[in-house]
């Protein structure tokens, strides 16, 4: 039998029941090693919440056999699209039962505010879900003429199999959501990696699936250090698909294990160093608004934040200003406080990693207008942090920060703003905020970036691919294009009436 916590619910009476062992074939197990226990902090405060069972490449092995027998047995081929639908529908209703304590579990172990956590969070995960139940019952083959008279082919988009997913810490459930709802919807099963950072919700999203009524080993969820479980799995031979999403030197070990092993399919979704132009035509108060969001939300851990923004000459001084002032009027604090709208940053490890930035960027010679102070209570705090000043050559400038630490440079002319945002090995997404239509046009075609939001930023929706280009990443999450990811089109050529002499 493995372990039970009962976390408590700061500001209220009541506490959250996780169970901590691995989840293999719908039930919580102990590892088959006894390697030491992950440690799970609150970013708040610090303090250690709990340990949960940490998976040893055994365990994976484990995951993995009953993942495949799922495959082989209960789900694959063996399942309808109208009862994945079903069962994928009825996931997504026990989420949204329990969305507020799925919310408050997200802040305790990640920092995001629970507001945030329920209803973007897990609203949007909610949506995915049922976004992909949509689809079970479509996926679709082709019949292919060859010959009216003998000859048929016909495709059939089947499951690719067991997918290995690992995802980051950044947003626990929705990464969960995005990585298991197309999977489930085709056909596949599932070995999830969640971060070692925030395990917690992806065991209790794991109760959840039980709950459902899906078959014992379609999804299987093995907490575990990346170097570990991450490892295992994407090096593993008995995956067939491997899906991540983290940082770029992470997704590049990803990929090598894939090819040294099996040659598995690989979906990476990596980092970023986004840009945002703003035009002399924007409208500065809505432009102000969405690059802070841009750089903001989440408190900047997010792969599309808008980390470099540049902004038309003649317009500089005045939409700095204004900028500033939106930057400081958002509060980042206590989740559990329904006026915080960001959050702590998730770790030890991000916190130092954010500041040395800041003081990286301060040494280089970049001027401070926003934030760059530390705070010193407990928690691993970053305010809103804007400089300005900045050159092309200095690392807050060229690498992904993962904080709200945004670089603000100008431009004069428009081919100036797109070689400044094209200057970057990183492809994931840029904005470009202007009235001019043709501009727009014109600016969205330049930019080498796999999103590009116009007059608007950071906004993802469900049937809409996402995905980036250069180094951020292989392959496309949400819209129709995800389930790709998971399919293997077969091809059968049927002859019904052509005869060959032989020999040739
Ligand atoms: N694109 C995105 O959404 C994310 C980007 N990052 C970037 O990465 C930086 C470092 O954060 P980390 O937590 O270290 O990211 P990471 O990329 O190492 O971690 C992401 C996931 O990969 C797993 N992992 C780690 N090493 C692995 C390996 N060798 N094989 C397979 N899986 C492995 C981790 O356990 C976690 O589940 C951040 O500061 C940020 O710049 C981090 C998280 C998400
Ligand atoms: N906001 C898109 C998902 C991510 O940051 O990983």
């Amino acid at each position: 039998m493995a372990n039970v916590v009962e976390l408590s619910v700061p500001k209220s009476n009541s506490k959250i029941r996780v169970q901590t062992g691995l989840f293999i074939n719908n039930d919580f197990v102990p590892s088959v090693d006894n390697i030491e226990p992950i440690r799970v902090y609150n970013p708040s405060t610090e303090e250690e919440l709990c340990t949960v069972t940490a998976a040893s490449a055994k365990d994976v092995d484990i995951a993995v056999a009953a993942a495949r027998k799922a495959f082989r047995e209960t789900w694959g081929k063996n399942v309808s699209g109208f009862e994945r639908s079903r069962l994928i529908n009825k996931l997504a209703d026990l989420m949204e039962r329990d969305k507020q304590t799925l919310a408050e579990l997200e802040c305790l172990n990640n920092g995001k505010p629970v507001k945030i956590a329920r209803d973007f969070d897990i609203g949007d995960s909610i949506g995915c879900l049922r976004y992909y139940a949509g689809w079970a019952d479509k996926i679709l083959g082709q019949s292919i003429e060859i010959d009216h008279k003998t000859k048929i082919a016909i495709t059939h988009p089947e499951p690719v199999g067991v997918c290995g997913q690992i995802i980051p810490w950044n947003y626990p459930i929705q990464m969960w959501a995005w990585k298991v709802a197309p999977a489930l919807a085709v056909g596949c099963t599932i070995v999830m990696k969640p971060s070692e950072i925030t395990p917690l919700t992806a065991l209790k999203l794991s109760e959840l699936v039980k709950e459902a009524g899906f078959p014992p080993g379609v999804i299987n969820t093995i907490p575990s250090l990346g170097s570990v479980g991450g490892l295992a799995l994407a090096a593993h031979r008995g995956v067939d698909k491997v899906a991540f999403t983290g940082s770029t030197v992470t997704g590049r070990k990803v990929m090598e294990a894939a090819a040294n092993s099996n040659l598995k399919k690989v979906s990476l979704e990596l980092g970023g160093k986004s840009p945002q132009l703003v035009f002399a035509s924007a409208d500065i108060e809505q432009a102000a608004n969405w690059a802070a969001l841009g750089i903001l939300y989440n408190t900047g851990q997010d792969c599309t934040a808008g980390s470099r923004l540049y902004v038309q000459d003649n317009i500089y001084d005045k939409f700095v200003a204004t900028l500033a002032a939106k930057a400081k009027e958002l509060v980042i604090g206590d989740g559990f406080d329904e006026r915080s709208g960001g959050g702590p940053v998730v770790s030890k490890t991000q916190y130092d990693r954010v500041w040395s930035y800041i003081e990286s960027g301060k040494k280089q010679g970049a001027r401070v207008i926003v934030g760059g102070e530390r705070r010193t209570t407990p928690g691993y705090w970053v305010d809103a942090t804007i400089f300005t000043d900045i050159r092309p050559d200095m690392k807050i400038v060229e690498e992904e920060i993962f904080g709200p630490v945004l670089s603000v440079g100008k431009f004069h002319t428009e081919q100036e703003a797109i070689d400044l945002a094209n200057d970057t090995t990183y492809g994931l997404a840029a904005g470009l905020h202007s009235t001019d239509q043709a501009q727009c046009h014109r600016v969205s075609s330049a930019l080498e970036a796999g999103t590009i939001w116009i007059n608007q930023y950071n906004v993802l929706y469900n049937n809409v691919p996402f995905g980036g280009k250069k180094q951020s990443g292989v392959g496309r999450e949400l819209g129709s294009h995800a389930l790709d990811e998971y399919i293997s089109t077969k091809a059968v050529h049927w002859n019904y009436g052509e005869n060959i002499e032989w020999p040739l």
